[in-house]
Formats: C-alpha cells, structure tokens, sequence
C-alpha cells in the first residue's frame, strides 16, 4: 500500500472517532450567535464548515495546519537552499499535518510524474472542440469534467463500497487530478497562445517546475517563482467561494473531479480568482488614460477615485475576512523586491499600494482597504514574461486544487455528511423584526 495512505489511516482514525462523538455527546451544544446581518451579507464570520488543511487569521493571514507563510519557507523542503518550498511539500503537510521529509516531497513528485501519464486523448477531443478564444476557465474547467470519465470514485461506489473507506477511491482521484492538472494548464496556455506548438513533460521535474517547463518558460528563476506561485494560492481556509464550492458539491458523495470543477467555476468569478487577471487590466487601463507608463502617486489616486465613482471595485484590494495587507501580497513583493526591483510593473504596484489603501478607507465603507494576493501575482508573473493575462486564473486553480482536494479527502475520512443549510425567504426575515 502507498505508505501515505497508511499514515493518513493511522493519523485519520482517532480524528475521525472524536467528530462522531461531537456530534453524539455534544451535538446541541450552542456555539456561536447568528445575526440578520451576518446572513444577508454574505454568511461572514458564521461558523457553518470544519477545515482542517489552513485556518484564516483576519490580522495575521494564512496558516497551513498551523505554520505561516514565512514558517512554511523556512521548513518546508526545497530543491535549491536559496530557492522556494516544493509545493509537494504543503500538500504533505495539510494531509498528513504533518513537516514532510525530501524524501517524503520527493516521492509525490515522484508519484505526481507518474500519474500525470494517464490522461485520455478524449480531454484533448474536448479542449479542441472549444474555439481558441473561448476563455482559459471555460477551457480549464471543461477538461476537468471531461477527466471525470476516469473517476475511481464513481466506480467503487457502484460496486457498493463500504462508505468507511470512501477516502480511498477519493485519494486516488485527487492524486490523479493534481498530477493531471499542470499539463491541462499548460496545453491550454500553448494552445491559446502559443499556435499550439505543446511542450512534452520533463518527469524529472518537480510538479511546479514542470508546469513552468511545459509553459516553454524554462528558466530556473521562473520554475522558482512558480514554487511560491504554487505554494501560496493552494489554501485559505474553507469558506472561500472555491474551498466552499468544492466541499458542498462534494457533500453529495460526487466526484473529485465534479466537486473541483465546480470550485473552479467560482475561482473564475472576478470577486475571487478572476480578479488576478483584472487587476492587470485596471493597471493597462490607468496607463492608457493617464498617457504614461510611469504614473505618479497623484494620478493614481485620481483614477483609483474615479473607479470608485463609476461604482466599480478595484480589483486586488479588499477581502471578505483579512483586514491587514495579505501576507501572501507581502511575500510576492519580497521576492520581487529581492530578484527584480527594477520591474516597471512591481513599481507601479508599489506605488498603487502607497495609494489605494487611502482612498478605499476615505469610502467609509470598505472593510479591509488592503491589497490582497491579486494585487501583486500578474504584476510579477508579468514580469518574468509570462504576459498572458487570461491563464492567470488557472494557474490559480492548479495551485488552489492542493488544498481543497486535500479537504475532500479529509471529508470522506471524517464521514461527513451532505451539507444542507436551512433557507428562508424574504418574509421570514421581515417577520423577525416586526
Ligand atoms: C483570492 C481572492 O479571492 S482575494 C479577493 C479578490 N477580489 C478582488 O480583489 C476584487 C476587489 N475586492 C472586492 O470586491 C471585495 O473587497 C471582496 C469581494 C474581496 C470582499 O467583499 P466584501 O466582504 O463584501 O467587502 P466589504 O465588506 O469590505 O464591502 C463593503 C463595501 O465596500 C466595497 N468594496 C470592497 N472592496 C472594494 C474594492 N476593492 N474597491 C471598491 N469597493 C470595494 C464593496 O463592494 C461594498 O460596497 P457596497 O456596500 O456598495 O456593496
Ligand atoms: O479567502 C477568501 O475569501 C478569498 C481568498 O483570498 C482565497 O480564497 O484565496
């Protein structure tokens, strides 16, 4: 047996024990006042879902079962010691809750090349039957169902598994889809654009450096960038709209591949994923009406304050629970700053980010004026010459798959059931108050 799998059933057991007792010994216990408000704006700050791969601090950001950002590059293993995590090593992590070993990255990235191998020619059929222009989301999330046809899931269920070990088709589907999704990603973006002309995987790479590779962006600066890339966008706890999505459709006992697709057609919303790619085009835009290439601080400000007149957002700043600059913009910025401070597009992002924060906070109703992760991803991405704004999204969604899919596994492990809130209509409401 895949010696992973051995350890999540040794770690999953005792877990698994104490929610069926929760739910016995302490199923009524009240944990938490709901308000009107909460449920009409959005469910914010309403405890409704159990994560276990990350958890959301408002003030300090992200943590991965409990290491933050800078943590996780400190001790998670590297392929260069001046280099960035493999993001192997945070899906190790966020199953296993546990720091892995090289050799524990080395055998996902091992098992990951492997498994990579699998994908019908039916899912390139499909991705060609779309027209080249046909947005890389449609693309993306259409090869994805169209992979479903290799569910093990679907299979052991009609042959009428124990539901106990549902976790087991669940963990191979994951592992297959995560393995399959950089060269999905990558025939998308050559298709798109570049004429098609496909770049075969390396299976000596690691998982981010491959994706890289088969983007033809072969350089060791820009497999390292995309490491971080990978890294932070894997996880943000589990209300997320692509966190939630996955684990809802998931609840009803669908696929990997069905419960993914359907987080990801909420990561192409432009309040979430999508807003990576608007952020570039809020910048281009600025660029042109301003007429320079170097704005300053004055007419950023102006432009940011007439898109907030035109009652538009402006994309890569705000979030739904940070109320604090997103660590995962702050290590983006690092890494600019370290490698290529010079860019045009990290000064212009910098500059944007001594402006923006003040004049969203002078609207007086904006939550959290701070930039987010968009703010800055394109930005860099862009400067190391991947300029395709449209595949930003889905390298979003390869990374985000790590940790979602990761969840999936841990809901099968923990036995959870199909997720049914309770909704009411308009006079409901009406009638609480009056
Ligand atoms: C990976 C990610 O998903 S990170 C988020 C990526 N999305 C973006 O960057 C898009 C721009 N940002 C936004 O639209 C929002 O900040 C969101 C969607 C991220 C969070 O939304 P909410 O939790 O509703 O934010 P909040 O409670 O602060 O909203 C209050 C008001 O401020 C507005 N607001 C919030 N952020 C912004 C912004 N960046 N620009 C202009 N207005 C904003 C809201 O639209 C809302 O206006 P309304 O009352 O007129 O409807
Ligand atoms: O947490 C959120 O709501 C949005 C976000 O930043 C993410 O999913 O990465």
């Amino acid at each position: 047996m895949d010696y992973i799998k051995q350890k999540l059933i040794d770690v999953a057991i005792p877990k698994a024990n104490k929610v069926r007792e929760l739910v016995k010994e302490h199923g009524d216990k009240v944990i938490q006042e709901v308000t009107m408000g909460q449920v009409l704006t959005g469910m914010k700050g309403v405890v409704g879902l159990m994560t276990c791969t990350s958890k959301l601090d408002p003030e300090e950001g992200i943590r991965f079962r409990g290491y933050s950002i800078p943590e996780l590059k400190e001790k998670l293993p590297k392929m260069h010691d001046d280099g960035e995590p493999l993001p192997e090593g945070v899906f190790y992590l966020m199953l296993t809750g546990e720091i892995p070993s090289d050799d524990d990255v080395k055998y996902i990235s091992e098992q990951w090349a492997l498994r990579a191998q699998g994908i019908p020619t039916h899912v390139y059929d499909v991705i060609e039957a779309l027209p080249k222009d046909a947005h890389p989301m449609i693309q993306f999330n259409t090869a994805i169902l169209a992979m479903s046809t290799e569910s093990q899931f679907r299979k052991a269920y009609l042959v009428g598994m124990d539901k106990k070990d549902y976790w087991d088709p669940t963990y191979e589907g994951v592992m297959d889809l995560i393995a399959r999704l950089p060269i999905i990603a990558a025939y998308i973006y050559r298709r798109v654009f570049h004429q098609g002309r496909h770049i075969q995987a390396d299976p000596s790479l690691d998982w981010a450096g491959n994706l890289a590779h088969m983007m033809g962006h072969d350089s060791e600066e820009l497999r390292r960038l995309m490491r971080l890339y990978m890294l932070i966008h894997s996880d943000h706890e589990g209300g997320n709209v692509s966190a939630h999505a996955t684990h809802l459709v998931g609840s009803a006992l669908s696929n990997p591949y069905y419960s993914f697709a359907a987080g990801m057609n909420g990561l192409a919303g432009p309040l979430h994923g999508m807003a990576n790619q608007d952020v570039m085009h809020w910048l281009n835009k600025l660029k042109r009406e301003i007429g320079s290439e170097d704005p300053s601080e004055e007419q950023i400000k102006a432009y940011a304050e007439d898109t907030i007149r035109k009652g538009r957002v402006i994309p890569g700043y705000g979030h739904a629970v940070l109320r604090k600059t997103d660590p995962r913009f702050q290590v983006q910025l690092d890494f600019a700053n370290k490698y290529i401070p010079d860019a045009p597009y990290i000064k212009l992002v910098n500059r944007i980010y001594n402006v923006v924060p003040g004049v969203l906070t002078a609207t007086g109703k904006v939550k959290n004026p701070w930039p987010n992760v968009d703010a800055i991803s394109g930005s860099l991405l862009t400067s190391y010459g991947i300029a395709e704004y449209p595949i930003y999204t889905v390298l979003f969604g390869v990374s985000r798959a790590l940790g979602v899919l990761t969840q999936l596994i841990w809901d099968r492990l923990y036995g959870l059931p199909i997720e049914r809130p309770k909704s009411q209509n308009l006079q409901w409401f009406i009638d609480q108050v009056d």
